[in-house]
């Protein structure tokens, strides 16, 4: 019984984290599979509930990451919180001191359908407003009694006390938010049609189309009373009102159908746009460049096409089969009814026709039209160079050229759509009309086959103009997700997951004393770094840029790597931090190899600031910026580290002239950085990593004498092990 189940004795000790996680996902269906955890879960931090939610979080990561799901993590405002939790996944949630202070933390397993999954591994029901109350008595134990006191106070009706408390403490709690709730979801790389059925896209397809095909067959009834009474002269209240009931019957069927439209539009964009964020994450960044920038714009213009042209073609197809195959029913039941369903059958051959000369004109101005997107971004990242540097008198030569070849690409298109769609609005009407002549003519035809005739032809009328609809959908669709097709089959590749889990080596602020001794007395600090016989060679060029590489970098070490222009320093810098994979050759990390560690845990490991023309500031705040690679939403500490860090590198009077400091809009279209600055900002970041390899990729370059020793100081103070590339 719900009423009486014992929320406690459900919870899940922290010691058995790994068995609820486990237990939780193989019910949810996610095949947790791969490594088994030598990692044990975190123990109770001293510094508090927000610590050990930190790293339960990370723990949760690295562990759903190996066995091949997902963890969110879910910030819920109080307010909501009893309706998300009715939607909620199968997920975990933190108890902390719901018990008292002294009361260990805990887990509750929830499994994604309102039970609570316990240690015994039994499921019992649990009411989300009862649960609700359970997890957030935390935060309302504080105010509830103020709250009764000024109930008291205004002499509030018994009757009337529970409604009013709530309300209180509502307001009062209502900025808060409930942390602590980590849901297990498929990973973005998992089938398409597994994302689509877990997002309930399946069943709202399938509940559309069989509010559709309800509403059809109740059409037809109607038309059928209303033509029967017609033609046999009854008009009695008893039909009319048969018909009027059907018709007010497609009312709510009618609502139901547009509901679920909307709902499965959003479920199928939810699961493209996971797809393909996650593809562009992905994707190589060799395989970026080919494309230019301007081609990878194109493709999130066509991302969105596809979401809406998915479900509208698919919808007009379904509609379009639905009509012509009633009007072929009706027509055959009509006057000359073998030469009209021939007739019928003629003209959805020529409409086919005439959509595959749509797609051939479509795609031809398709990629006229990406070229010229392309060629537009290019021309405005470029522009303060041409503007100094191109003659003005061929500043437009080649845009006049594209645009006069997209120009007639644009009409050859409208000429071929415009054909479709007359066709399939008057063309059938007339084609249907001769096939009737000679029974109009002949008189052989009775009035009620005639009338049968013309609902048919009006019928397939409709049925033509969906069909048009469709086919020109169907056809931009095939178009846009060939355009968007890298991006979702990169989405389909599944990261290295790690074989090994290790925790993540924390940053905390370092001086000289934190950092490991490369070399104390006769013993050396562990290697951190090992190379030997490494090459690598880009896709497509003969000679690899590095051949026969021999490299050790220990603990607590400061590297200087120097070499001449085009030497192969940045590939190095790159292969080194996960982020190109070395064509032969053995690299180790801390004794581990790429595979053991993972991707992601490589790229933990390892923080690399590339060079200037490939680092990036994003357009967010300037605490963001600092702290992306280390964690966000940052904890307080992280801050304060990030504003310490800001200070050595000479960034205060930054902050200080920034009006909003740490959070500040930086970016493109925030404030703007000067060259030094960013130079600086991408050191911080890099050094704010909290990773056991800092390499720093020509990142001096852009500093003054004084901010150049300030911020080689600070990478030295910082960096746990330091490799820093310059030129000679
Ligand atoms: N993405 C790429 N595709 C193909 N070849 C590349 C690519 N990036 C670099 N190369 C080639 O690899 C070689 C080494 O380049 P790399 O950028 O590593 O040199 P570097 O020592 O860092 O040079 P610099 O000091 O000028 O920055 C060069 O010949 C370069 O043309």
């Amino acid at each position: 019984m719900s009423g009486s189940l014992d929320l406690r004795a459900s919870c899940w000790p922290l010691e058995r984290l790994d068995d609820a996680l486990v237990a939780l996902a193989e019910r949810a269906g996610l095949e947790p599979s791969g490594a088994s955890s030598s990692m044990p879960p975190p123990p109770p931090h001293p510094d508090g509930p927000e610590r050990l939610r930190d790293e339960l979080g990370r723990w949760l990561d690295l562990r759903a990451s190996a066995m091949g799901f997902e963890i969110e993590a879910l910030r819920v405002p109080l307010g909501a919180l009893e309706s998300s939790l009715r939607r909620l996944g199968p997920a975990l949630l933190l108890i902390t001191d719901a018990d008292g202070e002294d009361a260990p933390p805990r887990l509750l397993a929830l499994d994604g359908r309102g039970r609570l999954l316990g240690p015994d591994l039994r499921r019992r029901k649990v009411p989300a407003a009862r649960l609700a109350a359970f997890l957030s008595e935390r935060l309302v134990a504080p105010v509830r009694d103020d709250c009764e006191r000024l109930l008291d106070t205004a002499m509030v009706p018994p009757r009337r006390r529970a409604a009013a408390r709530d309300a209180l403490i509502r307001r009062r709690l209502g900025g808060r938010s409930l942390r602590g709730i980590w849901q297990l979801r498929r990973p973005p790389h998992a089938g398409l049609g597994r994302l689509l059925v877990e997002d309930g896209a399946l069943r709202s397809a399938g509940l559309l189309l069989g509010a559709n095909a309800l509403r059809y067959v109740l059409l037809l009834a109607a038309w059928w009373l209303i033509g029967r009474s017609v033609l046999e002269g009854r008009s009695d209240l008893g039909w009319l009102s048969a018909w009027a009931l059907l018709l007010v019957t497609m009312v709510p069927l009618q609502a139901l159908q547009s509901w679920h439209n909307g709902l499965l539009a959003l479920r199928l964009g939810s699961v493209l746009k996971r797809r393909m964020l996650a593809g562009a994450l992905s994707l190589d960044p060799d395989e970026l460049r080919e494309r230019g920038v301007g081609r990878m714009l194109a493709m999130v213009i066509e991302a969105e096409a596809v979401e809406g042209l998915a479900l509208s073609s698919g919808l007009y197809a379904a509609t379009a089969f639905v009509d012509l195959g009633a009007a072929a029913w009706v027509l055959s039941k009509g006057a000359g009814p073998w030469v009209m369903v021939a007739f019928l059958l003629a003209c959805v051959v020529f409409l086919v026709l005439l959509g595959v000369r749509y797609a051939l004109v479509r795609r031809a101005w398709t990629r006229e039209r990406l070229a010229m997107t392309h060629a537009l971004v290019e021309r405005m990242v470029g522009h303060t160079t041409r503007l100094a540097q191109e003659a003005p008198s061929s500043w437009h030569v080649r845009e006049d050229a594209s645009t006069a070849a997209y120009l007639g690409r644009s009409r050859a298109l409208d000429r071929s759509s415009v054909a479709l769609d007359v066709f399939a609005r008057r063309g059938w009407m007339l084609v249907g009309v001769l096939g009737l002549w000679p029974a109009l003519v002949g008189g052989q035809a009775s009035t009620a086959a005639l009338a049968v005739t013309f609902g048919g032809l009006l019928l397939a009328r409709g049925g033509f103009s969906n069909l048009a609809a469709g086919v020109t959908d169907v056809i931009d669709l095939s178009i846009a997700w060939r355009e968007v097709g890298p991006l979702i089959r990169a989405g389909a590749r599944r990261p290295v997951p790690p074989r090994f889990l290790r925790p993540r080596h924390g940053f905390e602020p370092a001086g000289p004393e934190a950092r490991p001794e490369a070399e104390t007395g006769t013993e050396r600090a562990p290697t951190v770094i090992e190379v030997r016989d490494l090459s690598y060679r880009y896709a497509g060029r003969e000679r690899p840029a590095l051949r026969g590489v021999d490299f050790e970098l220990r603990g607590g070490e400061r590297l200087l790597l120097e070499g001449p222009s085009g030497g192969g320093k940045s590939t190095f810098a790159a292969v080194l931090a996960g982020l190109r994979r070395p064509s032969a050759g053995l690299l180790l990390l801390s004794g581990l190899d790429a595979p053991t560690h993972g991707e992601q845990g490589w790229r933990e490991r390892v923080a690399a600031a590339p060079q200037f023309h490939l680092n990036h500031i994003l357009t967010n705040t300037f605490a963001f910026n600092l702290l992306m690679g280390r964690r966000w939403p940052p904890t307080q500490a992280d801050l304060q580290l990030a504003e310490q860090l800001c200070g050595e590198l000479g960034l205060g009077p930054l902050l200080e002239r920034m009006p909003a400091g740490m959070q500040q809009n930086v970016g493109e279209t925030g404030w703007q950085l000067s060259h030094g600055e960013r130079s600086r900002v991408f050191l911080a970041r890099a050094l704010l990593q909290g990773a056991e390899l800092v390499i720093l990729d020509e990142s001096f370059a852009a500093l003054d004498p004084d901010n150049q020793a300030l911020a080689l100081r600070c990478a030295f103070e910082h960096a746990p092990t330091l490799l820093v590339i310059a030129h000679p």
